[in-house]
């Protein structure tokens, strides 16, 4: 630890406290994790869920585990820092977030979700303190309770802040599933609107009173299961009709009302997959940029100006992956505060973020997905399918685009003729402010803010005006085809 310098206290959870810290060598500024429990041995450490699960993570939209070190049997993760949580910027905001705001940053938690839903986890704790935000960027951390989905139920440990949990955790089912962390994702969403929790309960019982009155009751028809589980339980839901969610969140738009409404659904097979949820007509402005071309932007050149200063990429986490000392310690360490420089000690450190890794990872991924039921993306509904093929369509077409313009800003990147700041050039980045929210690391394109006043034509080159006249092309061939996705 004493590669590192301790700044300030940045959280405090249930396992552990969080700080500001500078590596040394490098100024990089990370969060220390500081477990609060004493760990005895390594194999207890790499045991843990956040470990295990983390460690075989690798998307721009999930925090980046970097070192784990356990010194005087104090465990400590070293995470790439961020700004703030997501309740902090809501607590703080003196006025409602903007629908484009709401909408980049779920679009990027979601395609998180896929990710780490399709290669077999999910959070079960999602909540606006465990969203990270930095900037535009928002990235989902606290792995404490992810959950490997082929790990065989029953699970009966304690999952999910009450607010977020679902109707099926909330009735004691041992087989839930990575819906859960969608029904989360729409009471997020819905705070997001409105800057109030959508379903506040005091208590067990009254958090499925909090629910019932926002959805109204369930039935046989909503969800038959839930109806079985209340059985067991001897437990009748209260009986209320259903509120239309506009009366709610009156800020929302109707297709973020529809995707709230499917995201919230009682049964947990009726809401969307966060795969699903990224082809809703609520992300229609947005633009998926896939990894593929991303890797490919990185490697042509990243602008100073949306790095973080000293934010480590994969070289610089894998220069630390072989470490693994053992030696013997010289200083106690309080378990209770960590102190601006710490002394040297029985330090062992790990970490995993390698492409061995990732192919064991693949591996699960794939039996995870043998087993998963296939539900078509939107229901049955001729439309939806169109509107998956258009989605389809608008990947395959940026991905060429992509291709296309590579060589070309490549190539303007050393005259600065596109450049809308100062020269610095962005592949992919779409510096035009204003217009395109999209960063290497996550390259999410919002259209929406496209305005009369907002371009500035002198700096666009060619190849942008090509690129965002397809890209509007495309978005607008979907328009009229809302409201009548997932079904409803
Ligand atoms: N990488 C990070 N960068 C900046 N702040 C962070 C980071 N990770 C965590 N924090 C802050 O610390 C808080 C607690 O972190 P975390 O949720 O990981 O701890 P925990 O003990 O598992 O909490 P919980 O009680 O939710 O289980 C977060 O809400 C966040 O504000």
């Amino acid at each position: 630890m004493d590669r590192y310098k301790i700044i300030k206290e940045v959280g405090d959870g249930t396992f552990g406290s969080v700080w500001r810290a500078i590596y040394k060598q490098t100024g990089e500024v990370v969060a220390i994790k500081q477990m609060k429990r004493k760990y005895y041995s390594w194999d207890e450490c790499m045991n843990l869920r956040e470990v295990k699960s983390l460690r075989k993570m690798n998307h721009p939209n999930i925090v980046k585990l970097k070192e784990v070190i356990r010194e005087h049997d104090i465990l400590y993760f070293v995470f790439e820092y961020m700004e703030c949580n997501l309740y902090q910027l809501m607590k703080d905001k003196g006025k409602l977030f903007s629908e484009a705001e709401v909408r980049n940053w779920c679009f990027q938690i979601f395609q998180a979700l896929a990710y780490m839903h399709q290669r077999g986890y999910f959070h079960r704790d999602l909540k606006p303190e465990n969203l990270l935000v930095t900037k535009d960027m928002i990235k989902i951390a606290d792995f404490g309770l992810a959950r490997e989905v082929c790990s065989l139920p029953p699970y009966t440990d304690y999952v999910s802040t009450r607010w977020y949990r679902a109707p099926e955790v909330l009735l004691q089912s041992s087989v839930y599933g990575s819906s859960i962390d969608m029904w989360a994702m729409g009471a997020i969403m819905a705070e997001l609107f409105t800057l109030r929790p959508l379903f506040p309960g005091s208590s067990q019982a009254d958090e499925i009173y909090k629910i019932c009155s926002v959805i109204g009751s369930p039935n046989r028809n909503s969800w038959a299961e839930g109806l079985e589980l209340a059985n067991v339980l001897k437990y009748q839901f209260p009986q209320f009709a259903s509120v239309h969610l506009t009366v709610l969140i009156p800020s929302a738009s109707e297709d973020a009302i529809n995707l709230i409404s499917s995201l919230c659904s009682w049964d947990p097979h009726k809401r969307p997959t966060a795969a699903e949820a990224l082809q809703h007509p609520f992300f229609q402005p947005c633009f998926y940029i896939p990894p593929s071309l991303r890797f490919r932007a990185a490697a042509v050149r990243t602008p100073p100006s949306v790095r973080m200063k000293g934010a480590s990429d994969q070289r610089t986490s894998r220069r630390y992956s072989m470490a693994l000392s053992d030696s013997k310690p010289a200083n106690n360490i309080s378990s209770a505060k960590m102190h601006a420089s710490v002394s040297a000690g029985v330090v062992q450190r790990k970490l995993e973020m390698d492409n061995q890794e990732a192919g064991k990872n693949e591996k699960l991924e794939k039996n995870c997905v043998k087993q998963q039921k296939y539900r078509p993306p939107a229901g049955n509904s001729p439309v939806s399918v169109n509107l998956a093929r258009t989605s389809r369509a608008v990947l395959d077409t940026a991905e060429k685009l992509a291709q296309m313009t590579v060589s070309g800003r490549q190539q303007m990147a050393t005259d600065s003729v596109l450049s809308g700041s100062g020269g610095r050039m962005a592949p992919y980045r779409y510096s035009f402010e204003g217009i395109f929210q999209a960063t290497k690391e996550n390259p999410v394109l919002d259209i929406s803010n496209i305005g009369s006043g907002s371009l500035n034509k002198s700096k666009m080159g060619l190849i942008e005006l090509y690129y965002l006249a397809k890209l509007m092309l495309l978005g607008s061939r979907g328009r009229g085809k809302k409201n009548c996705y997932f079904g409803h």
